[in-house]
């Protein structure tokens, strides 16, 4: 009853809600860092939570990865429940997220990062086989290369590539586990003009595949990216629609971009 009645509550009009966030909290000691916060993320759209520093997109990103437990509300996905669940149980429910951290095996080559992210999927234990022992998971890190523009890096160890591309790396990385649902960190963070674009390019390919949620502050890209936008500011949601009526809105442009 309750799952089917936030399956309709969709974001979009007539798409289905692949995420569900609702009246999400959590206080820190006396700071209320996410208060009473819900929207939907509508499946195969991209989503975006935007807001000044310290407005409490990360520490939403924390409780909707089971990083950090609410004290407060409830997250679902395809309708059903998985407030609180660990970053390990979410990944198995089609929940896979990319951090703001980077956060790859630098040592190894870009090839087995891919490799690993992909055979983990199929058995955990397969994950210690060697290279080699999975063609599935290796036609899969194939393909991410590919798809990437990393296939001519393939051998190269993680750690030598450049700042876009490990970012990169790391989208393919969290894309490896075959999520319904994808949570991007700040994916440009310290990019380049060039490879902001190149990545906004290959974040908006993935709509329609999956569902994405995006924290960003390059609000050119957030703009022309995503099919909705969630507004937050001192831990509250203050505004959510599409990004032109979100641009408008006076609250917004008071909070956020510092003028009404
Ligand atoms: N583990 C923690 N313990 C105590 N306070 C925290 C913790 N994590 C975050 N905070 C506080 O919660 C508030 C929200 O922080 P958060 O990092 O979620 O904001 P943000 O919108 O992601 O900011 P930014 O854009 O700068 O990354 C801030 O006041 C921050 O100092």
């Amino acid at each position: 009853m309750i799952a089917s009645s936030l399956k309709t509550a969709a974001a979009g009009a007539g798409v289905a809600c692949a995420l569900g966030v609702r009246d999400l909290s959590v206080n820190f000691g006396g700071l209320q860092a996410v208060a009473g916060v819900g929207f939907d993320a509508a499946a195969g759209r991209i989503t975006s939570v935007i807001g000044p520093n310290g407005a409490g997109k990360s520490t939403l990103f924390n409780l909707i990865s089971g990083a950090i437990r609410p004290t407060g509300g409830r997250v679902t996905l395809d309708g059903a429940d998985v407030t609180g669940r660990s970053p390990d149980r979410l990944l198995a429910a089609g929940l896979s997220r990319s951090f703001q951290i980077t956060n790859l095996f630098f040592e190894l080559p870009v090839l087995e990062n891919l490799r690993i992210a992909a055979q983990v999927l199929e058995r955990p234990w397969y994950a210690l086989r060697p290279v080699g022992h999975s063609r599935r998971a290796l036609a899969k890190a194939d393909a991410l290369l590919e798809r990437f523009g990393l296939s001519a890096k393939a051998r190269e160890l993680a750690g030598n590539l450049s700042h876009g591309e490990q970012r990169r790396l790391e989208i393919a990385v969290a894309l490896a586990a075959e999520p319904r649902v994808l949570l991007l960190d700040e994916p440009t963070q310290g990019m380049s003009h060039g490879d902001t674009a190149d990545t906004g390019a290959l974040i908006r390919s993935l709509a329609g595949e999956l569902t994405v949620l995006l924290i960003e502050h390059d609000i050119g890209l957030v703009m022309s990216l995503s099919d909705h936008v969630v507004v937050m500011a001192q831990g509250r949601k203050i505004a959510e629609g599409p990004p032109a009526v979100v641009r408008a809105d006076p609250a917004v442009q008071a909070a956020y971009f510092g003028h009404g």
